[in-house]
């Protein structure tokens, strides 16, 4: 079985899915965290693999970077591979005062300059937020990990260059805790299929105060991250939710 974008077998997939932008950082969660590791797709160096977490089945699949990049493969995940949970597991810029590099974001909500849930929505607001089932053994898993955490809103920005930062003010402003590029459109995916999404993003650079991380750090953080949301799989499992 074959989509575009995806070459893998029905069942190659777990119900639920790691979605980092980066595929080679799809790769480095495997190698580091998964044991019984199979490659499932490597379409357009697009790695993907299933493996066991501390015994129990997940995937690993980069997504690409940008709402249309993880809108392909999150709509193929969840409607032809048997896939129930997509949770990225991102980097975004700092927008708020109380947000610091190296924090992590839990995205409740996201707001977007992108078009796409307008269009899905014939026009109106669609409002693209988490799924519960989801966001509630996060930030467990969170708590337990000790990170600095910030659940709430971000914002889902189009354009990583963009001639007009002002909205980025604005977004902070109204509360946004951190920017990234995908978010709303994977919330919108997954109600489109009737299946659950959740992005969790470390902040690698600020904003507002210009401050960013070094490649070492990125790599530390990105682990706390990675193991928050390997840990919420496990504590949604095991029904403590
Ligand atoms: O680190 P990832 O998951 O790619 O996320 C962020 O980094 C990319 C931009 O550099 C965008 O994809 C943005 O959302
Ligand atoms: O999309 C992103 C990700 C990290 N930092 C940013 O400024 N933007």
């Amino acid at each position: 079985m074959s989509t575009p974008h995806i070459a893998a077998q029905p069942g190659d997939f777990a119900e639920t899915v790691l979605m980092p932008g980066d595929p080679l950082r799809a790769k480095y969660i495997a190698e580091t965290f998964f044991t019984e590791i199979q490659q499932v797709n490597e379409v357009r160096n697009m790695f993907g693999y299933t493996g066991l977490y501390k015994g129990h089945r997940i995937s690993v699949m980069g997504s690409g970077m940008g709402v249309p990049s993880i809108s392909i493969y999150a709509h193929e995940l969840y409607s032809q591979f048997g896939v129930k949970n997509i949770i990225r597991v991102g980097t975004c810029g700092g927008l708020h005062e109380d947000v610091k590099i190296r924090d992590v974001v839990i995205a409740q909500s996201a707001s977007t300059d992108s078009n796409v849930n307008r269009t899905r929505f014939r026009g109106y607001d669609f409002s693209a937020a988490a799924s519960y089932s989801l966001l509630e053994p996060a930030v467990q898993a969170a708590r337990q990990h000790g990170a600095r955490v910030h659940v709430g809103g971000v914002f889902t920005a189009d354009l990583f260059y963009s001639p007009d930062n002002e909205i980025l003010g604005l977004a902070a402003s109204k509360g946004h805790y951190g920017v990234e590029m995908e978010a709303a459109g994977l919330y919108g995916v997954a109600a489109d299929n009737g299946c659950n999404a959740l992005a969790i993003c470390t902040v690698s650079d600020h904003i507002i105060t210009g401050e960013k991380t070094s490649p070492e750090e990125r790599q530390s953080t990105f682990n706390d991250m990675i193991e928050i949301a390997l840990d919420s799989v496990l504590i949604r499992e095991k029904g403590d939710i």
